[in-house]
């Protein structure tokens, strides 16, 4: 199998040089030659990032045909099954899903550990009821071995345990809107990864658009950013919603007025504010140019240019009629003065020239419209006028009207997505869009982060994952409903995972109090976890750093290896890092643990990281259930 995987690199690697190599004629030639050298060039990085645990799965079905599951599928020419069978291919199917209740046609099921290019490891389980035979081997569950593993600080991928109902939702070939709940540790994080390799796999018209992963903050992206290639997949745009807006913020706010900027209330607001810039008042002509503009659908600044036409072509009737009236005033003065009829006159004049059948000068063919209309519409009191009309507006400007902000100063996290919303209104719908959107920690997302979203998804093919016990501040729904109905109706899947993967059933139980106080009614989740019942220590606050160290000394010295955390209130850590603690130990603000995962957990002064927000119970909450194993609570 890795002799077949290095033969199609091999193939690769070569193909790639000889593309390079060929000289390229014209602008047409050198486009296709990059196009080809992408093309290669991804499928390089795919095949070298699938090598790591490339074969992971066997299934022997009752029938006797053997298949090899993977990270990507291989075929030789000569043999009629594949040598390696894609896990996200309908054949891969009751690796994942069978059971002995249901084995789905197998007689037994492989997990294989490899490293590197050697089978460490084998298990079996053996679907069909039979009795093991002489070559199956059958023992611990390869989950519980990948849950005893330690944590590095970066996730991987799950592909060879996903469990049944994490599959069914990963393999769901709906393509709408795929939204998972589940208590921390339940593995959403896992099925979001896992599903936006499986869209990429599985619907072609939605990976050509790109698939972007949408995550709370740049430590959380970083903890999850290996998953999708080890899985083969690096065409996947990994963002903050700030960053998808394209601004870093620089400034902070309170909590009350973020959440205000966050209300979908801003959305009318702002559509307000650019449409009473919008040629409001104005005589007749005005209200057609304008009611023309809004019926293009257009936004402002391109909008602004059918109302210019509307405006110019009024001006040139204007002018034309003007012109008219004036001609046959003069007409009718002269023949007044004079008794001559102009017209007759001139034509008969014209007769004496020689030209028969002279026309009658009508006014519209003296008038020429299209030049008088092409003169105004370069015209620079035009311009002037329809400057005041319709001006020309930038979403940085619109949004500083909107708060009553002065130009220059700082822009905050809340007020990305009003410059979103505003460049919409203003410039239209932003240029780069994706044919399906993950989002994790979904339940952050505010209702103008909800309007990025979408945006950015024409097709509205989502899958979307959280968990509202741990909402941050800026959270003002408690439900699915509340957070997408604005949004997209009632139109999302919704699934819920039960099982706990992260967190002891020990460290669980000692938050359920919590949860039905922050959560009421959400069922708290089963563990499938054990270990020791998580500690408390209680010190005087001048002496905290220095418990904490005392407790970080001792687990370093009694577990070696282990990767240890401290969390503490934002307020707490350059006071923790003074105290040397990031030498035994990760140092995160509660804000920033979402998602993430540790050995051990020290927390720091629970009441202050309560204090600090006005989540701040569902940000301990958080905070205590990112330990696999142990779980220490310093408090004074
Ligand atoms: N099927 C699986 N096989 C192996 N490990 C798994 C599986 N499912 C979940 N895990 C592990 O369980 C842990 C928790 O998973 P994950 O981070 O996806 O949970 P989560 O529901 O997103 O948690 P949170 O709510 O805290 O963000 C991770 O270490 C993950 O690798």
């Amino acid at each position: 199998m890795f002799e077949v995987l290095d033969e199609r690199l091999a193939q690769a690697r070569a193909e790639l040089a000889d593309v390079l190599r060929s000289p390229a004629g014209g602008a047409g030639e050198a486009y296709a030659r990059d196009v080809a050298a992408d093309r290669l060039t991804r499928r390089i990085r795919r095949l070298e990032g699938a090598e790591q645990g490339l074969v992971f799965g066997r299934i022997d079905r009752a029938d006797g045909a053997v298949l090899h599951i993977g990270r990507l599928g291989l075929r030789v020419e000569s043999q009629e099954l594949p040598l390696l069978v894609d896990w996200r291919a309908e054949a891969a199917r009751p690796f994942y899903a069978a059971t002995a209740v249901e084995p789905m046609g197998l007689r037994r099921r492989r997990h294989l550990r490899v490293e590197g290019r050697v089978v460490r490891a084998v298990s079996d389980e053996l679907l069909d009821g039979s009795a093991p035979a002489a070559d199956d081997v059958v023992g611990d569950g390869p989950l519980a071995e990948a849950l005893a593993a330690r944590r590095t600080g970066r996730m991987r991928a799950a592909v060879a345990t996903l469990q049944a109902e994490q599959d069914a939702i990963v393999r769901s070939p709906h393509r709408g809107v795929t939204v998972v709940q589940g208590g921390p540790g339940t593995g959403k994080t896992v099925v979001a990864l896992h599903r936006a390799a499986y869209v990429l796999y599985a619907f072609p018209d939605a990976a050509a658009d790109g698939v972007l992963v949408l995550g709370p903050n740049a430590r959380f992206l970083d903890y999850v950013s290996r998953v999708l290639p080890s899985l083969g997949e690096n065409d996947v745009v990994l963002s903050t919603c700030a960053e998808l807006a394209g601004l870093a913020p620089a400034a902070d706010e309170p909590f009350d007025v973020a959440r205000r900027k966050g209300s979908l209330a801003q959305a009318a607001a702002l559509a307000d504010l650019v449409r009473s810039r919008q040629a409001p008042g104005g005589d007749a002509d005005v209200a057609t140019a304008r009611a023309a503009a809004w019926a293009s659908g257009l936004a402002h600044n391109r909008a602004r240019e059918v109302f210019k036409e509307h405006l110019v072509d009024a001006m040139t009737d204007a002018l034309e009629r003007s012109a008219a009236e004036t001609l046959e005033r003069i007409d009718a003065e002269t023949a007044a003065s004079t008794g001559l009829d102009l017209d007759a006159a001139a034509a008969a004049d014209l007769r004496a020239l020689g030209f028969d059948d002279a026309p009658a000068a009508d006014p519209a063919e003296v008038f020429d419209a299209d030049a008088v209309r092409a003169s105004l519409m370069d015209d620079a009191h035009v311009d002037r006028r329809l400057e005041s009309l319709w001006p020309r507006l930038t979403p940085d400007a619109v949004v500083r009207s909107l708060l009553a902000r002065a130009p220059g100063t700082q822009w905050t996290d809340a007020d990305l997505p009003l410059l979103d919303e505003a460049a919409e209104l203003v410039d239209g719908p932003p240029e780069r869009t994706f044919g399906h959107v993950v989002v994790d920690e979904a339940q952050e997302l505010t209702a103008m982060q909800w309007r990025m979203v979408v945006r950015r998804c024409p097709a509205r093919s989502m899958t979307l994952v959280g968990d509202f016990a741990q909402a941050g501040p800026a959270t003002t729904a408690s439900d699915w409903p509340q957070a997408l109905g604005p949004h997209l109706g009632d139109r999302f899947a919704l699934h819920t995972l039960t099982v706990g993967y992260r967190t002891t059933q020990e460290i669980l139980a000692s938050t359920h109090d919590l949860l039905a106080r922050i959560a009421p009614g959400q069922a708290p989740i089963r563990s499938i976890r054990h270990g020791d019942p998580p500690r408390t220590r209680s010190t005087r606050p001048e002496a905290l750093a220095a418990t904490v160290a005392h407790e970080l000394r001792a687990q370093a010295a009694a577990h070696p290896g282990d990767l240890l955390a401290v969390i503490c209130a934002a307020g707490r850590v350059e006071g923790l890092t003074a105290a040397g603690i990031t030498r035994w130990a990760r140092l995160v603000p509660a804000a920033e643990a979402r998602g993430l995962e540790f050995d051990a957990v020290v927390i720091v002064a629970p009441e202050e990281i309560v204090a600090a927000r006005p989540s701040g119970e569902r940000d301990l909450y958080v905070a205590l259930t990112r330990a696999t194993r142990r779980l220490c609570t310093i408090a004074y």
